[in-house]
């Protein structure tokens, strides 16, 4: 405050009173009167109600890499509530999970995800902030998880979809799947949290340009774009394509002992999220000590590496 007071002088007390209450107008016109709390448990039980699809969840504990497939493919793997209940079920299970390194969330038969299911979406047009309550709630458990995450994307990501993949670390595309943030153009802004996510990833400029224009984007327009880290050059079967991004994720960063792996996640998440410098190098800290003069220490110092 005492910063922002010392521009008084060149602002003038009504424009820097402005200043201040601006953030609280726009606060109040973005989020209405709501105030209370959301109860994800009765979130819970009220979307389950909504059948269709699954999520399945496979965990190989010697690879250390968990594939979750949305399975819902008669409606191009949109969610439906009770798929929505599911990946959270299955996110508290990796979040326990000691073997483990990565994952890679993909959908069955050639597409990630088309968005919301629209059947689901027009049963529950009563329920939107709490249904973007409970997927904040997983997708932020998602991109936090102590696994390296990576979203495969075949076919549609559109909508919904386009958001479930900010969720995870990276990307890998198929050359000829299509991606965009179509909800402007169902008369939404976003429901399961990536405008806050895209900020985040890109800053605003283009987090707003990608949300306004509802644009969808070819694999190419996609990595020009910086959404995309990979492009799957060669056209292959969906499921070999699966094959091919899960050994993309373990070469590249599950290699080593999966309790530094998600030492090394956790620690970004936490940096990520305090935005106390002294907090994050104090977390930093302690994470090297436990892993400084250790076996993997140890082993590397007696192999005498060179890094080539
Ligand atoms: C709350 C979620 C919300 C958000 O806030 O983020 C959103 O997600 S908004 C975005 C919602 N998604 C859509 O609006 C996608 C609408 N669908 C399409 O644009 C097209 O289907 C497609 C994805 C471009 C594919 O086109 P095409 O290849 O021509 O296939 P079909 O159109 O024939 O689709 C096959 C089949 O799948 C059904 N389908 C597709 N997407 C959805 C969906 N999101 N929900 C329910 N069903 C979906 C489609 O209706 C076809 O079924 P049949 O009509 O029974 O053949």
């Amino acid at each position: 405050m005492s910063a922002l007071a010392s521009i008084v002088p060149y602002l003038g007390l009504t424009a820097f009173r402005r200043l201040l209450t601006l953030p609280k107008a726009l606060a109040a016109r973005l989020m209405g009167s709501t105030s209370s709390e959301p109860n994800l448990q009765t979130i819970r039980e009220e979307l389950e109600k909504f059948e269709g699809g699954s999520i399945d969840l496979e965990m190989d504990d010697q690879s250390g890499i968990a594939i979750m497939m949305l399975n819902n493919p008669r409606r191009l793997n949109s969610l439906t509530g009770k798929m929505m209940v599911e990946m959270a079920n299955h996110i508290t299970v990796l979040e326990k999970w000691s073997a483990g390194k990565g994952l890679v969330l993909a959908g069955v038969s050639g597409n990630f995800c088309s968005g919301g299911d629209l059947t689901f979406v027009r049963k529950a047009l009563h329920y939107g902030e709490e249904m973007a309550a409970f997927q904040h709630d997983t997708l932020t458990r998602l991109l936090n998880l102590p696994l390296v995450s990576v979203a495969l994307l075949q076919g549609h990501t559109l909508g919904g979809g386009a958001e479930l993949c900010t969720a995870c670390d990276f990307r890998v595309m198929s050359s000829s799947a299509r991606v965009g943030f179509v909800q402007i153009k169902m008369g939404l802004p976003t429901g399961w949290g990536a405008t806050t996510r895209l900020v985040r990833l890109f800053g605003r400029q283009k987090a707003l340009a990608l949300l306004t224009s509802g644009k969808v984007f070819s694999a190419e327009e996609a990595q020009n774009e910086g959404l995309v880290d990979h492009i799957l050059s060669y056209a292959l079967h969906p499921e070999e394509e699966l094959s091919v991004c899960k050994n993309w994720l373990a070469s590249n960063y599950c290699q080593y002992d999966a309790d530094l792996t998600q030492t090394v996640k956790a620690s970004v998440v936490h940096c990520d999220i305090s935005g106390d410098l002294v907090d994050s190098l104090k977390v930093e800290r302690k994470a090297f000590g436990k892993f400084w003069g250790g076996p993997a220490q140890k082993a590397a110092l007696d192999a005498k590496i060179k890094h080539k």
